[in-house]
């Protein structure tokens, strides 16, 4: 019986579009609270909250590594980086406030890349 294959690389103009993307979110000026993996030495109940944890850093490291088979498969995991942090953050924190203009913005590039 075939190999279930663990990652299949989306096709390259969705890669490519999803690519942009994710360099256009990292130049952001509010996506510092999102570019790496949240420090559970300095918010020790973040693991116990946060069941699944993502950041933009993972997201690029699974896109350049072929982990996402399509482009909503990409968006399924950006999504989670700004659920995660409404989960954890008050809104009219810095980083709550951070993360509801980054999933903004996304959803305004994600929806242009769709409408295209
Ligand atoms: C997205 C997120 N959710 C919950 C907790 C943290 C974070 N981000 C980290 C980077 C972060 C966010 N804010 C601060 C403020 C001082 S260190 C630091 C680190």
């Amino acid at each position: 019986n075939e190999k279930k294959e663990k990652s299949k690389p989306l096709i390259n103009k969705e890669f490519a579009a999803a690519r942009t993307i994710l360099d256009e979110m990292e130049l952001h000026e509010d996506s510092w609270p999102f570019l790496l993996p949240v420090d559970t030495k300095q918010f020790p109940t973040y693991k116990k909250v946060i069941k699944k944890p993502m950041d933009l850093s993972t997201i690029r490291s699974k896109l350049e590594g072929g982990s996402y088979k399509t482009k909503d498969d990409f968006s399924v995991d950006v999504r989670l980086i700004f659920d995660n942090c409404e989960t954890f953050n008050e809104d009219e924190s810095p980083v709550g406030r951070a993360g509801h203009n980054m999933r903004a913005y996304f959803d305004s590039q994600w929806a242009d890349l769709n409408s295209s």
